[in-house]
């Protein structure tokens, strides 16, 4: 990619997380062109505007039908981004790619399954189980859903002051405690059983966005956690301001470990168009 190439794109947001989407299947950019260019694509005054960059590439693994490549707006790499996941897969089945498919992020599988046009299902392969830490008097639970997530609780009030989770999530996500990769940050409300509201301030966003989809599952496990129930198999609604989300999980009461996590919600095509590289 030379500074007069233009790139083919088209954008994308599930439950209002929104992405730049660039089919690089053909090889067209290297990596580091697109991960140099993603700040100037996701910029929302100079830029078209995303929260992250999202590249269909061929698979780079034998058993996956094709790549999932994912940048945060800064450029930054996350492990996995399940909204954006959500996105990709139904971009991935518009180009082509059968309804249930299976792709990898980095050396993960994941396993996708359109619902219908405008729902797209995730299953994570990752087992997980969660820590407790006590920052400055506040109980605060540590997960790995894909990314690195934290969840605090709040009350509905606290969750529509934007501009003081701002902070609080900067302060979080930049904490000592999670050095070096620091830490996407949820505030969570839980509304009843199996009910959560959610608002999430993103590590390479750095500022909330509407809806985080790996947040999502983290709340919900956090959630479950805190009510100490002893079933095996859930589904949960996580409620953002930008759509519900649907989580779906197994816990092992023995060694408390969430597993079998699904991710379920609406993604959309939004508009395609040429960025003058
Ligand atoms: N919006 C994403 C999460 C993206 C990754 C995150 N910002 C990180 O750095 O881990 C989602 O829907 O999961």
């Amino acid at each position: 990619m030379d500074n007069k190439t233009n790139i083919p794109f088209t954008k994308m947001q599930g439950a209002g997380n929104d992405f730049v989407v660039i089919d690089n299947r053909k090889g067209h950019f290297s990596k580091q062109e697109l991960i140099a260019k993603t700040p100037n694509l996701c910029d929302r005054r100079f830029g078209i505007g995303a929260d992250g960059l999202l590249v269909l590439l061929p698979a780079e693994h034998n058993q996956a039908d094709y790549t999932m490549f994912y940048r945060n707006a800064d450029g930054s790499d996350a492990g996995m981004c399940g909204n954006g996941a959500r996105c990709l897969s139904l971009f991935a089945h518009e180009a082509g790619f059968p309804r249930e498919h299976i792709f990898n992020v980095h050396d993960v599988l994941y396993e996708a399954s359109i619902q219908d046009k405008n729902s797209v299902q995730i299953s994570f392969p990752v087992k997980t189980s969660i820590e407790e830490v006590t920052i400055e008097g506040q109980q605060i639970l540590v997960l790995h859903t894909g990314t690195e997530h934290i969840v605090l609780q709040s009350d509905a009030e606290h969750l529509e002051k934007e501009d003081r989770l701002c902070e609080q999530g900067s302060e979080l996500r930049y904490h000592s405690h999670f050095e070096p990769k620091g830490t996407n940050v949820n505030f969570i409300n839980g509304k009843d059983e199996t009910t959560v509201q959610l608002q999430t301030y993103e590590r390479g966003v750095e500022d909330l966005t509407l809806a985080c989809g790996t947040g999502a599952i983290a709340s919900a496990l956090a959630w479950h956690y805190w009510q100490n129930e002893m079933d095996t198999d859930y589904s949960f609604d996580v409620l953002t301001k930008g759509g519900k989300l649907q989580v779906d999980f197994s816990f092992d009461p023995q060694t408390k470990t969430y597993s079998n996590l699904k991710l379920e919600g609406p993604a959309h095509f939004v508009f395609k168009g040429s960025y003058p590289g």
